[in-house]
């Protein structure tokens, strides 16, 4: 699905955002990926917002982030999302990834209406169908570089005696050897460049092969060579491994890693950019600020 945009004429305007041909290899034996999708030739997407509202407090202090949103992820492809700050980009990538509740309107992870889940029914859906990466890594200090990656197995009470089973340590090892972590597994966090660190995070989020990865400003807290490895990671986890992965940025050249750019501003979908260049994500958002600078001037007529 892709959305209309109001940029001005001669701004660079949304592109129809085809769905990738490469299928989705992760999810053929998926057991969480859901086969009850109506028409098998046009595959769900990985996660959709349908009329998505969030309003923060009431009566006149009520903060309107979200408006009714509609967009659609595909499956194998990397999304990132841009705005102004205050637009809505975190409360709709939390939204998206149930970890937090829509005011009205609903989010489809595939096939699964998250408004229709209870609280410990969201748990395991994060657990076991969602990744994240944010900013801040969130890497527990006392774990080794393993550890940290395997975290999200043990907390499934997928590990047994004997370890984890024989495919998921091959997977893993993919992973590791994709990721460049291999001679860092012994390691602390605190032994790790902030690049390495963010590349755990990214094995972790990836080790239960889930339907999307979240990621949250993942290249905020790093160098320019770090952020453009990490970059070049997650695309490489879109193409060689099949991930879908869902990016909110403030950085024009971190979004033209993406496949498609999505624009928000106050609380809508406004743009949608196929595979841009710097160049074009920077004129979008200029446009933009420029749309929103004259509306605010009209406004105040
Ligand atoms: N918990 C909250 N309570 C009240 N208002 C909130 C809350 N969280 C966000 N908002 C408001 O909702 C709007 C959208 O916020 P959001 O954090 O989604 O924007 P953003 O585009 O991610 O901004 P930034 O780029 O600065 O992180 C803003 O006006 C913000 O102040």
């Amino acid at each position: 699905m892709t959305s209309t945009s109001p940029l001005p004429a001669d701004a660079p305007q949304p592109l129809s955002t085809s769905p990738r041909a490469d299928s989705h290899p992760n999810h053929a034996n998926h057991p969480n990926h859901s086969a009850t999708h109506a028409d098998p030739a046009t595959p769900a997407p990985a996660v959709r917002a349908v009329r998505l509202t969030k309003t923060y407090g009431t009566g006149g202090a009520a903060v309107h982030a979200l408006r009714g949103v509609d967009v659609a992820f595909e499956r194998g492809a990397f999304t990132a999302i841009m705005g102004a700050s205050g637009s809505g980009k975190s409360t709709l990538l939390h939204l998206l990834a149930g970890l937090d509740s829509a005011t009205d309107g609903h989010v489809l992870l595939g096939d699964t209406d998250l408004s229709t889940l209870d609280d410990q029914a969201l748990t395991l859906l994060r657990r076991e169908r969602v990744g994240f990466v944010f900013q801040a890594f969130n890497l527990l200090p006392m774990f080794t570089a393993e550890q940290n990656i395997t975290l999200p197995l043990e907390l499934a009470g997928r590990v047994g005696r004997g370890g984890i089973d024989a495919d998921t340590r091959a997977w893993f090892d993919r992973l590791v050897d994709v990721l460049g972590l291999r001679d860092r597994l012994g390691h602390h966090p605190s032994e790790l460049s902030g690049g390495q660190q963010q590349r755990v995070a990214i094995a972790r989020a990836l080790l239960t092969r889930p339907d999307v990865v979240f990621a949250d400003e993942p290249t905020g807290n790093l160098d320019s060579r770090s952020g453009a490895e990490v970059l070049e990671l997650l695309r490489t986890s879109v193409r060689e491994l099949g991930q879908t992965v869902v990016m909110v940025t403030h950085d024009a050249a971190a979004a033209a890693y993406a496949d498609r750019v999505v624009l928000v501003a106050d609380g809508r979908i406004a743009g949608d950019l196929n595979r841009p260049t710097p160049e074009q994500v920077t004129a979008a958002l200029d446009a933009l600020r420029t749309a929103s600078l004259a509306g605010s001037i009209v406004g105040a007529r």
